[in-house]
């Protein structure tokens, strides 16, 4: 169910991608397609997380973006203690924008438990609105509260909202610039799926986009650093932590080590994970972009399960080359991204 809404909404995207191309005498178009998969990977997630309630779902989660936006801009600025209960522009702004988005939350929260009969739905809201209502009914010692509820919703959405559109926007960069994988990946989506909506066994088989994405993950992993605080005196190595301590893991650096991965670290090489994950690099958990360990992502499998019907799909449909108006400058904005846009020229695979 989850592969068929994956594929709906790409579906949605690429016949406005076809409808644009008709239009042209050249048939052929260019787009900024980080924009695109923003727009996708939000529908996406408002329809996994809010199955049949997904409008007001997107209206939450806008409301959340331009939330997250106003506070980056406000990181920026110096921090006086307190200030962020005076009234001023901004912060007005920011608190109406809570209200808002605790509003409609709660408008949709309302609207599926009137509607429900005892089963509140197999989207991700309807599996916590259950856990919400059933376990530890008894004692309410496990019980998600409405605040809770909307604060996972938050978290899901700003987790895996960017992440996923920029993991596609440099599958896509790395793709246009590498037309020997493109067309490989051609050619394993076209044997395994044909011109067929890819289904989850069909996603399965395609060995060569994985090892694609996983290459990508490494050379452009969409978080660039990992924070720990130690929680006791602790020695790192050669350095003694004391406890309090916070470090920053730099991904970047460590993705493109040669000792750990090879001469050809700084290379686009997807064949280094033909044998799997583990054996890509020295050590078996070289590849940090999830993360690893008690926090790792927990919506791992469904990004890469979004990443590969999305790129199958386009493949499947067009070939795609750099613009020349491309500049080439990724920028760390809470997340890596291409500081002004991915420009592609994109073509119908039968011209
Ligand atoms: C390419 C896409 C994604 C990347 C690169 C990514 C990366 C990460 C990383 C690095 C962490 C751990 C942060 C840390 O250890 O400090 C994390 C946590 C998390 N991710 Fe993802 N993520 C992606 C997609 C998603 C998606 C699609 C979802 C949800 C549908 C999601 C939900 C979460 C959640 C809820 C956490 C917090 C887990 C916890 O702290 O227990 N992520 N992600």
């Amino acid at each position: 169910m989850m592969t068929r809404s994956m594929a709906e909404c790409t579906k949605s995207m690429i016949e406005g991608w076809e409808n644009h191309i008709a239009k042209e005498k050249s048939k052929q178009i260019e787009i900024e397609v980080n924009n695109h998969f923003e727009e996708l990977t939000a529908d996406i997630i408002s329809h996994t997380a809010f199955g049949s309630s997904y409008i007001k779902g997107k209206e939450v989660f806008s409301t959340q973006k331009e939330l997250q936006n106003l506070t980056f801009a406000s990181i920026l600025n110096v921090q006086i203690p307190g200030f962020q209960y005076l009234p001023t522009k901004n912060n007005r702004k920011m608190w109406s924008l809570e209200k808002k988005f605790k509003s409609t939350a709660m408008q949709i929260i309302h609207e599926r438990m009137a509607s429900s009969n005892g089963e509140y739905g197999n989207d991700l809201l309807g599996l916590m609105l259950e856990t919400c209502m059933t376990v530890g009914k008894e004692n309410n010692k496990n019980r998600l509260s409405m605040d809770e509820i909307i604060d996972e919703c938050k978290t899901f959405f700003f987790a895996g909202h960017e992440t996923t559109s920029h993991l596609l926007t440099w599958t896509m960069f790395l793709l246009s610039t590498n037309q020997d994988w493109q067309e490989k990946l051609r050619v394993e989506v076209l044997r395994e799926c044909g011109t067929e909506i890819p289904n989850a066994d069909m996603l399965t088989k395609l060995k060569l986009v994985n090892m694609v994405l996983l290459e990508v993950l490494r050379l452009y992993s969409p978080v660039t650093y990992l924070f720990r605080k130690a929680s006791q005196d602790m020695k790192l190595g050669s350095i003694n932590l004391l406890k309090g301590t916070t470090i920053g893991i730099p991904i970047p650096i460590l993705h493109r080590d040669k000792e750990m991965w090879g001469p050809d670290a700084e290379n686009f090489n997807p064949l280094r994970f033909e044998n799997g994950l583990s054996k890509a690099a020295k050590h078996p958990n070289a590849l940090l972009s999830f993360s690893m360990g008690p926090r790792v992502c927990i919506g791992q499998n469904f990004a890469m399960l979004e990443a590969k019907t999305v790129i199958a799909m386009i493949i499947q449909r067009f070939s795609f080359s750099i613009s020349p108006n491309y500049v080439h400058k990724p920028i760390d904005f809470l997340t890596l991204q291409p500081m002004h846009g991915l420009q592609i020229i994109l073509k119908p695979l039968e011209s």
